[in-house]
């Protein structure tokens, strides 16, 4: 997990004319879109003649979009969706025919996985909008979300096999994790695409809703309420506790409680309950 020491960080100038300049950036950006509203960064993947399929270009600006997220103050949960048809319909198999021998396929695969990591690690709620397929890479993308949001109509599934590979930005690792062993083989082995009533009863997606992206901003909402460092050292329980035995995770735990019970949000959190009134969270 990244530390959460920005979210204590009083000075704002950085974000508003400092050292990074966002508008700068996001203007350059060619494969996606990234803005922020109501303190929730959003970002649309905008390669629909493609099905926004990832490509060199896609993955390094996904990277960029996620620091941008991590580097500013006032985000507060993140929402990436796809435009057109598409959330995502895998890695650019365009590129994946050119990956001839084992060196440059395993450096493809750990080029994705970093992107994905640096989503999985992020200390906010990130919520995937799966607004059409989410195939191969693209159901990885989603799979380095903490929440995922379908659209009735979406497709889901990890078909690398059927192109004689096999899922290489984390799904053989984070699918199991999220739905079980025997399921996840269900899906990486067949490569057969589930629908979101199926994905839902399957727990890949946590809604499925007729708006992918209204569904997916409503759910970020609902986070926003709380306490933003126990929301991240929450997310870090979870997703440090996953790897490890239970007498490990409940140690780390019990660490994270005891960083959050030290916060002045867990101060003005209690005392807005016993005094029955709503919270102000500062984020410190
Ligand atoms: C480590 C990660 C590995 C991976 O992710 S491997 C890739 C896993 N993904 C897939 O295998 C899915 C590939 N795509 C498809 O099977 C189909 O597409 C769909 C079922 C998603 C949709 O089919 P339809 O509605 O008939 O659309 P269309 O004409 O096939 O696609 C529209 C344009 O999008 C391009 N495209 C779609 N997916 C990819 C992709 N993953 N990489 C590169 N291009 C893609 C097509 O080629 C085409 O383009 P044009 O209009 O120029 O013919």
């Amino acid at each position: 997990m990244s530390d959460l020491s920005h979210q204590d960080h009083q000075d704002h100038d950085h974000q508003h004319g400092g050292a990074l300049d966002v508008s700068d950036i996001t203007s350059e950006l060619t494969t996606l879109s990234y803005e922020v509203q109501e303190r929730i960064a959003l970002i649309t993947i905008e390669r629909p003649e493609a099905l926004n399929a990832l490509n060199a270009d896609l993955l390094y600006e996904l990277g960029v979009a996620f620091e941008l997220a991590e580097a500013d103050l006032d985000v507060r949960a993140l929402v990436i969706t796809g435009s057109g048809r598409a959330f995502v319909a895998g890695a650019d198999i365009k590129n994946l025919q050119r990956l001839s021998d084992t060196f440059s396929g395993r450096e493809a695969a750990l080029a994705g996985q970093d992107v994905m990591n640096t989503l999985a690690s992020l200390p906010i709620p990130t919520i995937a909008a799966i607004n059409g397929f989410a195939l191969g890479g693209g159901l990885e993308l989603a799979l380095a979300a903490d929440l995922r949001v379908a659209s009735r109509g979406a497709k889901l599934g990890l078909p690398e096999v059927g192109l004689g590979l096999i899922p290489g930005y984390g799904g053989t690792q984070r699918l199991p994790r999220l739905i079980g062993q025997g399921r996840a083989l269900d899906l990486i082995l067949t490569g057969r695409h589930v629908g979101a009533e199926e994905a839902l009863s399957l727990g890949l997606v946590n809604r499925v809703v007729d708006d992918a992206l209204e569904g997916a901003l409503e759910l970020a909402r609902l986070t926003l309420k709380n306490a933003p460092i126990a929301l991240g050292l929450a997310k870090e329980a979870v997703v440090r506790g996953i790897d490890m035995t239970i007498n490990q995770g409940l140690e780390v735990e019990a660490d994270l409680f005891g960083m959050a019970a030290s916060t002045e949000d867990a101060t003005e959190g209690t005392t807005a309950f016993l005094e029955k009134r709503a919270a102000e969270f500062k984020g410190q």
